[in-house]
């Protein structure tokens, strides 16, 4: 087993862990971030060839809650000695943390925050490397070169999750009988796929063919977690917030041509407008506490991407004192984009619907720095490789069901919401998954 840092200098012994050293250097382009990452315990967080690599363990913690998380984060960025920073430093060049957190926060247990021992970004331009680590740094160390490129997985087979097809329809039309009662007015139900390989799956290979086919998503890489989300919960940098809400999917065509009646179509549909306006209300109830001057936009726009088309709202609003990216995270989620409204409602009726452990798909993922900002994204169209066999991942889809929702065509959006980890497999070809 390896020895962390947070071992050897026994930081999470003691009552008061001695602070941690960081050290920040400008460096020239490193060329694509994700060829830099090592197979054992990399994080990742790029889009659009920005973004951040990050490897090795200084500190890890396991919260039980989005707020004990925040809580914690801020003792230890209080503390830190920094030997070295940039001027006029890009956000995220510095002490950070990624994380990601259960959906679900009675199964907390999987939720962590991992401060990493070394972290390469790039940013507008610049590029800069990180060191962490909990005693002071004797020599800044090698400035990290490509690593050796990941293999393809080989040998997929599918099988089906928790619930069949079937049976997750099924649940549909349930979830649709009862927002009929007047019970509640929108809920989202997820299913799951396995794809099993012959060998370890490695994550890298999903995340460089994620970054490049998802550019505009986040493409993300957490303790095996691993997707690319078009949906922003939160992000602050400096006072400024942002939350990109995204409600109502269409699947694009095969050809491609269609695409814009078919986004004409989507922005006119009274079931994907309901929908998506329940989650923009519910995005700016949240903030209303914690900001000032939230600017919500009169209509959605259409948000294209390769496999589906959705209505997207950016939110932005300014953040009050002390509000950090973190706290808002706590503040936002569960967001009716992947629970529902009223949102205790439909947080009861999703786990007795679903018959399924979402673990942290659904739940925030992302990374915070030691001024507060981070970034923190809702973990969609991702996979889990499995801790106790990595030849195994379970991949994770979800709808928004409303009062107008058709079983049939639902299974087929979650059908198109699980392409983008399916080809990243390199199983768009060949049998589809259940
Ligand atoms: C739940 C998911 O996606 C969410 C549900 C959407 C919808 O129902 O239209 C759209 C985007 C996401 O907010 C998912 O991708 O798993």
């Amino acid at each position: 087993m390896i020895e962390t840092d947070a071992e050897r200098y026994g930081r999470s012994a003691g009552p008061t862990p001695p602070p941690l050293h960081v050290s920040t250097v400008e460096i020239a382009d490193p060329g694509p971030l994700e060829a830099l990452l090592p197979r054992d315990g990399a994080l990742a967080w790029v889009r659009r060839g920005d973004g951040m690599v990050a490897w090795g363990e200084v500190d890890r913690y396991k919260p039980t809650s989005i707020s004990d998380a925040e809580e914690w984060w801020s003792g230890l960025s209080r503390d830190v000695v920094v030997s070295a920073e940039l001027a006029d430093a890009p956000v995220g060049a510095g002490l950070v943390a990624f994380g990601s957190f259960v959906f679900d926060p009675d199964s907390a247990g999987r939720s962590a925050l991992v401060v990493p021992r070394t972290v390469v970004g790039r940013r507008d331009g610049r590029a800069w490397l990180t060191r962490i680590s909990a005693g002071p740094e004797t020599a800044p160390g090698p400035v990290p070169t490509p690593t050796e490129p990941p293999r393809a997985p080989t040998g997929l087979r599918w099988s089906e999750g928790a619930l069949s097809p079937p049976a997750w329809q099924h649940a549909v039309g349930q979830a649709v009988r009862r927002i009929g009662t007047g019970a509640l007015d929108k809920v989202v139900l997820a299913r799951d796929v396995v794809a099993t390989a012959d060998d370890e799956i490695d994550p890298r290979w999903l995340v460089a063919r994620l970054a490049d086919r998802y550019a505009s998503c986040w493409t993300y890489l957490v303790d095996g977690l691993v997707g690319a989300t078009p949906e922003m919960l939160v992000r602050r940098e400096g006072g400024l917030v942002t939350s990109r809400v995204l409600a109502g999917t269409i699947r694009r065509s095969a050809a491609g041509g269609a695409d814009l009646q078919l986004g004409a179509a989507l922005a006119r549909s009274s079931k994907d407008l309901e929908e998506h306006e329940y989650a923009v209300a519910s995005v700016a109830r949240a903030l209303a506490p914690f900001c000032s001057g939230i600017h919500v936009p009169d209509a959605p726009y259409v948000l294209e991407l390769p496999n589906v088309l959705h209505l997207a709202t950016d939110v932005t609003a300014v953040a009050r004192p002390g509000a950090s990216a973190l706290g808002l995270a706590a503040a936002l989620h569960p967001s009716a984009a992947v629970c529902g409204t009223p949102t205790d409602v439909a947080r009861a009726l999703i786990p007795a619907l679903e018959h399924l452990d979402r673990e942290r798909y659904a739940g925030p993922v992302g990374w915070v720095d030691g001024r507060g900002d981070g970034e923190w994204a809702i973990a969609l169209r991702c996979g889990q490789v499995e801790e106790t066999d990595p030849r195994r991942i379970r991949l994770f889809a979800g709808c928004g069901i409303v009062a107008g929702s058709d079983p049939e065509a639902e299974l087929a959006e979650s059908v198109a919401k699980l392409l983008p980890m399916r080809e990243a497999l390199g199983g768009a070809v060949g049998p589809p998954p259940p």
